[in-house]
């Protein structure tokens, strides 16, 4: 039977680059090679990139698999969600849904026409859930061994699993931090063994944060939810900031909040549909 065309939706999440593919139609999953050659000859090019499939499990509405641009499984993308939840409700009087990661159940509402929260769950504190390649007894301050020539401001980080591994660097000026140059360093660094998402935060009062990150297998972006969050996480540990933040990235704003009541990680945030399309058959050809 031939494989149908698939829709596809380009957004983004605050300047986060996000592709949306909805594949309940298609009966398989998309490849590594496939997600690739989408960013590449396609010309679709992404940070993220979403595939909504059939619910896994009980009591939530749709799978959702998260692609880097290089083809490598992301396990959370807190932007990419609010994309995922703005496809998933257009049209629909819904202002609520569950979806299931790779990295666990998000739970997304409707704060506005494109507006949207998800609830990320707790974050992930010791050592081995980062993951990091050795024991620490303390996640909030990890010496980055054996990396020379970096300042000081990028020797001790805070760790922490939103899903996915983060490493969150406080500095005096989160502009002049040279992201293309100490990113990659950190990312591939020995400590980290499924590497890092790295966070240069700069604290501007009790409740707001400048943030400029280097993603894992997606370089320098404008914006990353589950950064957002791991850093807010760190602050509120360290006592620099309350639980609830206005981070601000490059591409804006995002409201997050660690809540008490239940220690998850609340973000809340802007989505933009681009435009949107129709992905050919036959790239669900191109095998792994
Ligand atoms: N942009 C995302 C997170 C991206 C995932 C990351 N590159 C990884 O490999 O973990 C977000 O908004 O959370």
């Amino acid at each position: 039977m031939k494989a149908p065309d698939l829709p596809y939706f380009k957004m983004n999440g605050i300047g986060n680059s996000i592709l949306v593919v909805d594949m309940r139609s298609a009966g398989r999953p998309l490849t590594p090679a496939a997600a690739r050659a989408i960013a590449g000859e396609v010309g679709l090019g992404f940070d993220q990139l979403m595939t909504i499939s059939a619910p896994l499990s009980g009591g939530t509405d749709a799978f959702v698999d998260i692609f880097n641009a290089d083809g490598s499984r992301a396990e959370a993308c807190g932007n990419g969600t609010r994309c995922v939840a703005w496809v998933l409700m257009r049209g629909s009087p819904s202002h609520h849904l569950v979806v299931e990661t790779a990295g666990g159940t998000l739970i997304c509402d409707r704060l506005g026409p494109t507006r949207f929260s998800v609830d990320m769950g707790p974050p992930r504190l010791a050592w081995s859930d980062i993951p990091l390649a050795e024991p620490e007894a303390d996640t909030a301050h990890v010496q980055l061994r054996h990396l020379s020539g970096l300042p000081d401001d990028f020797q001790t980080f805070s760790a922490v699993n939103m899903g996915n591994p983060h490493a969150v660097f406080f500095v005096q000026d989160a502009a002049t931090v040279p992201l293309a140059e100490v990113g990659p360093l950190i990312e591939h660094h020995p400590m980290f063994p499924k590497r890092a998402n790295v966070s240069f935060a700069e604290i501007t009062s009790r409740a707001s944060i400048r943030l400029r990150v280097w993603e894992r297998s997606a370089g320098a972006t404008l914006a990353c939810g589950s950064a957002a969050c791991a850093t807010l996480v760190a602050a509120a540990r360290d006592g620099l900031t309350e639980r609830r933040a206005t981070v601000s990235l490059p591409g804006g704003d995002l409201m997050i909040e660690w809540r008490p009541a239940d220690g998850h990680v609340v973000m809340a945030g802007d989505t933009q549909i681009e435009h949107e399309g129709l992905l050919p058959a036959v790239l669900w050809d191109i095998a792994a």
